[in-house]
């Protein structure tokens, strides 16, 4: 029997480095909020997978007030968001109760494909846990105050999300007290000791962080 599958999609944020008076992952992207293109790639990859969507708390009436709008009647399961992504994960994660495989996401990387989703419940199936990244494109150098060192950029990979584990594995990971260097849920997982498996994520799997990205969003999904 396959594993039950759950995506935790974080969106707990104030967006604070894209300037914008609404939430971003309430700002509209070729005709729909970004938050529910995400959705949307999880309902196309399965109609059957649980969504637990983390929202800050005082957003909650304006969710209700978005899917009325846009006609959104894709079932979630809400769960309040905390001060920093780690708690908004963490309180995703209390809302599952039973087994399975978990895929984290974050509310505003819209463009994530159905197989880079499919991809990280299988793989993740067989390894414990599957983190999607990409190579560098660019040359990577080390800087120390004065000085500034080439390194070898095929050493190094970008970290997106999916990041898809076993429940148990990753709810146990959590109960760790937080830290800053837990800048996503890789780094919570390896923190307890488990070896992180990664594999090929997107180009096109952008976050949106800073006004520019969303002029790259909206081109990429006219394409
Ligand atoms: N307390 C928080 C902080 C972040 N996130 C989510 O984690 C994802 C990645 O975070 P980031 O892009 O940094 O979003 P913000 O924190 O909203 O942005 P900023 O750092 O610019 O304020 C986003 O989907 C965001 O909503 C969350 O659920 N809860
Ligand atoms: C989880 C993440 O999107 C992986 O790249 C990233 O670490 C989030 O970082 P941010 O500082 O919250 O933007």
């Amino acid at each position: 029997m396959n594993a039950t599958e759950y995506a935790i999609i974080v969106a707990g944020g104030k967006g604070t480095r894209i300037k914008s008076k609404l939430p971003k992952q309430f700002l509209e992207l070729s005709g729909l909020p970004i938050l529910m293109h995400t959705l949307q790639a999880f309902y196309r990859y399965s109609s059957s997978i649980k969504i637990i969507l983390v929202l800050p708390q005082d957003d909650f009436e304006t969710w209700e007030a978005l899917c009325k709008k846009y006609n959104f009647t894709q079932p979630v399961i809400l769960q309040k968001g905390g001060e920093s992504r780690f708690q908004s994960v963490k309180n995703g994660l209390d809302k599952i109760e039973g087994g399975g495989l978990v895929a984290i996401h974050d509310g505003v990387r819209p463009l994530v494909s159905e197989d880079i989703i499919g991809a990280s419940f299988r793989l993740a199936a067989v390894h414990q846990c599957a983190v999607a990244s990409v190579r560098l494109k660019d040359s990577i150098r080390m800087t120390d105050q004065d000085t500034t060192k080439a390194m070898d950029r095929s050493k190094f990979r970008l970290i997106q999300t999916p990041q898809t584990f076993q429940v148990d594995l990753i709810k146990k990971a959590y109960e760790v007290k937080e830290d800053p260097n837990f800048t996503d849920d890789a780094s919570v997982a390896e923190f307890s000791g488990h070896r992180i498996s990664l594999f090929e994520g997107s180009y096109e799997n952008i976050k949106i962080t800073t006004p520019e990205d969303l002029v790259v969003a909206e081109a990429l999904m006219a394409k």
